[in-house]
């Protein structure tokens, strides 16, 4: 993997007439994961496909730029909200599915263990009809995290997961995504304070950084600390714009 850069985001974007964000600058910190709260509707998908290159609806005026001046394309892996799974590949298939689209032979042996720790390793050979809407996240988080990439994006990926599972998702992801550049959108501020080396909140007038707890990450479910910076997230997205 190549030394992954910082991305800054700068500008504003809009759908036809409507504004959606902006003016608006976020700093993605190399090798950092930066989580981004806030009200449903107010542009944090938009930002994050933009910066992925995926949003074909958005007009973005601005610049996106990583600061080693090279190109994003080829070094980002995605994981959108929703599965995206392929209905007629199974679970492997869908997991091994970016070698495919290169044209690369699958890394089958990588995959089933990619597929024990996420804890689907009897699921292999399943169509994504046959999974629970959990299971489907877990397989769309495995092909993700099998990408060897610098830059990741994540959006609310681990929305459909129970409580104990969420926590080992966000275990084994932190322990995949350490030293690589993560945007994680996310509407838990339980997360957030546990994954978060940045944490902002992204509002209708702008952004607002939120101070993450010191401890690294992942940070533990029950330290006081990552329990306190949760409360303040919470208070302050209960709070009125
Ligand atoms: N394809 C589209 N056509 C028109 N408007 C859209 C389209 N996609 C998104 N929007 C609008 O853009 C705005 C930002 O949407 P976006 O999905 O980025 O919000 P969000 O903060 O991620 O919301 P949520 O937390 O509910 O996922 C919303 O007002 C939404 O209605």
């Amino acid at each position: 993997m190549s030394a992954p850069p910082s991305l800054t985001l700068d500008g504003h974007a809009r759908i036809g007439a409507v504004p959606v964000f902006g003016p608006l600058r976020l700093t993605l910190s190399a090798g950092r994961i930066t989580c981004l709260l806030g009200p449903s509707g107010v542009g944090k998908t938009t930002v994050l496909r933009l910066i992925a290159g995926v949003d074909e609806v958005t007009e973005f005026t601005g610049t996106i730029t990583a600061s080693d001046g090279g190109p994003l394309s080829g070094r980002m892996a995605l994981m959108a909200q929703g599965d995206m799974l392929m209905p007629w590949l199974d679970v492997l298939g869908n997991v091994t599915l970016g070698a495919r689209l290169r044209g690369m032979s699958r890394d089958v042996a990588r995959a089933r263990e990619m597929l024990a720790r996420v804890g689907l390793a009897d699921h292999a050979d399943k169509r994504p009809h046959a999974l629970s809407g959990g299971q489907k996240q877990r397989v769309a988080l495995a092909r993700t995290l099998m990408e060897d990439r610098p830059i990741v994006l994540l959006d609310e990926p681990f929305s459909a997961l129970d409580a104990r599972t969420r926590a080992q998702m966000q275990d084994l992801s932190a322990t995949h995504l350490a030293g690589r550049t993560v945007l994680m959108v996310t509407h838990d501020p339980a997360e957030a304070a546990r994954m978060g080396h940045a944490i902002h909140i992204l509002t209708e007038t702008g952004l607002e950084d939120v101070t993450p707890p010191a401890a690294p990450v992942p940070r533990a479910v029950d330290d006081p600390e990552t329990l306190a910076a949760q409360g303040r997230l919470l208070a302050r997205l209960r709070a009125p714009a």
